[in-house]
């Protein structure tokens, strides 16, 4: 379970939160808020990307350290090295998480991502971008997935497979999307939404 107590955090000009205090209880929780609310920031804040200007984040009761180990983010605010192959970069995440290469191949098959693997990350599609991400993600080990829009830019096929992606994750899944009424259906309870502090 995630806990924010008492987040304060300013982005720029933008005071983002005073005293946030909220417990994400459900295993599948959405964050939801209009646009520009600081939705993504907070889980750049859950994962480790932005530091608090004051309070906690709390992962089972205990603060997280500042590159939580639990947390893994799927977000257009990280940044992959665009000069790289996706082949090239899965190579260097298999390595620097020890992972053997099956579980890997056979995510990126499923995806439909293995035949664009040889592109520069520059040249993916944002769809393929987003399957890039989510399989670097799920094949990490963490308890915590952190899904910022994640699917916004899949097909339909692709989508049906990122659901059952999302099943069999057996951790805590905390997501924002503008389509909450799909990710409702598929099992989501509306958990936090954000208002202007
Ligand atoms: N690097 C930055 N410097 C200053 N302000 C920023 C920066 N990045 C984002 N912001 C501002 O912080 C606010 C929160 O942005 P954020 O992306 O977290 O919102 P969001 O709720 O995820 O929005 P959306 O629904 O459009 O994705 C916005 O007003 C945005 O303009």
């Amino acid at each position: 379970m995630l806990t924010i107590s008492d987040l304060h955090f300013q982005l720029g000009q933008r005071q983002l939160f005073l005293g946030l205090n909220h417990s994400f209880e459900e295993p599948r929780c959405l964050l939801l808020g209009p646009n520009g609310i600081g939705k993504s920031s907070l889980l750049a804040l859950i994962a480790g990307l932005y530091r608090p200007d004051a309070g906690q984040l709390l992962w089972q009761g205990k603060p997280l350290p500042q590159a939580p180990n639990q947390a893994s983010l799927c977000s257009a605010l990280v940044t992959l090295p665009g000069f790289m192959s996706a082949r090239a970069l899965l190579e260097y995440w298999r390595g620097q998480w020890q992972l053997p290469p099956e579980p890997m191949a056979t995510l990126a098959q499923r995806l439909g991502l293995e035949i664009h693997l040889g592109q520069s990350i520059s040249h993916l599609s944002s769809g393929n971008l987003q399957k890039l991400q989510l399989l670097m993600a799920l094949t990490r080990p963490s308890e915590l997935l952190l899904l910022d829009e994640a699917n916004s830019a899949m097909d339909q096929a692709s989508r049906e497979v990122f659901w059952q992606l999302l099943d069999d994750y057996p951790g805590q899944i905390i997501a924002t999307s503008h389509e909450a009424e799909e990710f409702i259906e598929k099992g989501f309870e509306p958990s936090l939404r954000l208002s202007p502090p």
